[in-house]
């Protein structure tokens, strides 16, 4: 039995008529979105469980297969949340209808409430193409990690006359009805700047506190990912200490015969131990 109410969970709409900044943080699976639901408007199946989740050295092997998995995870597992997947690199930027076949697919499959790709004015074609049709969409700007070969890195982007450039790809993106913009990695006069003249909400990840949200990935925020921590990232958790800490007990107590213990075993056919 799911733990959703009939018109409980919040929608891309919804979050736009929050108060207080949006809070949102990637979630992968459902655990995970167990314990962060309670206390997020946003969970974002973010492609970059790729390099989370499966070690992968950037976010461009990612299929629409694994984004419907963990999606599917990610929505057992929260019932206020409204509940974004990232469409993933190659699954929508042939076409219009690739994109839409992609995003129907995700949005059958997952019971997701919107889908987010990453571009700016390239993509608002086909933005419109999905908003028109039923597909609730969340843009994606400034540093575009599926983009990372052609930024040559992931850098902060938005200096001086690349700026122009970010505040036409987010006009575009809004009025091709994207309904939030993740703004990602830019300078904060930048991020203010869109902040104020977009719409819709603005969802910052190293963008400054301007924007209308802010975005993290749940296991950088957790402590729990150590291979690299970019520096929008504030550890408010030590998790990847905490399991080591974990781990070694463990195995000091296998190796010592202290675990299993008497409550962990039955200790003679047809005998229960004491507290088993
Ligand atoms: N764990 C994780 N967190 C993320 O925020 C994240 C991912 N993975 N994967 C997809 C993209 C990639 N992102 C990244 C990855 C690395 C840096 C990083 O190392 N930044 C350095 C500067 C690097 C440079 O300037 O060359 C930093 O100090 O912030 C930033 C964002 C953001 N996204
Ligand atoms: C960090 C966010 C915005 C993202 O796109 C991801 O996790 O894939
Ligand atoms: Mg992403």
């Amino acid at each position: 039995m799911s733990k959703h109410k009939a018109g409980k969970r919040h929608t891309l709409r919804s979050l736009a008529r929050l108060e207080a900044p949006i809070v949102a943080l990637t979630a992968y699976t459902t655990p995970m979105a167990r314990l962060m639901d309670p206390h997020c408007d946003l969970l974002l199946v973010g492609d970059s469980l790729g390099m989370v989740v499966y070690g992968m050295p950037s976010t461009l092997g990612v299929t629409t297969e694994m984004m419907i998995a963990h999606g599917q995870a990610v929505i057992r597992g929260s019932s206020r949340a409204c509940v974004a997947v990232d469409l993933p690199f190659g699954s929508y930027q042939k076409s219009p209808q690739q994109a839409f076949e992609t995003a129907a697919r995700v949005m059958a499959q997952t019971e997701a409430g919107c889908v987010k790709l990453e571009g700016g004015e390239e993509m608002a074609e086909t933005i419109y193409f999905l908003t028109q049709r039923g597909v609730p969409v969340i843009g994606h700007i400034g540093l575009k990690p599926q983009a990372v070969h052609t930024h040559g890195g992931f850098r902060t982007v938005g200096r001086g006359s690349e700026a122009d450039q970010i505040i036409k790809d987010a006009d575009a993106v809004v009025a091709a009805g994207a309904g939030a913009v993740v703004i990602e990695s830019t300078v904060e006069p930048l991020a203010r700047a869109l902040s104020d003249r977009l719409p819709v909400p603005t969802i910052g990840i190293g963008a400054s506190p301007a924007c209308g949200g802010q975005i993290l990935v749940g296991e950088d925020m957790l402590g729990l990912f150590t291979d690299f921590t970019p520096r929008f990232v504030r550890q408010f958790g030590t998790l990847a200490a905490d399991i080591d800490k974990a781990v070694a007990a463990y195995a000091e107590a296998v190796r010592t015969r202290q675990f299993p213990g008497p409550e962990n075993y039955v200790s003679a056919s047809g005998t229960k131990t004491e507290g088993a």
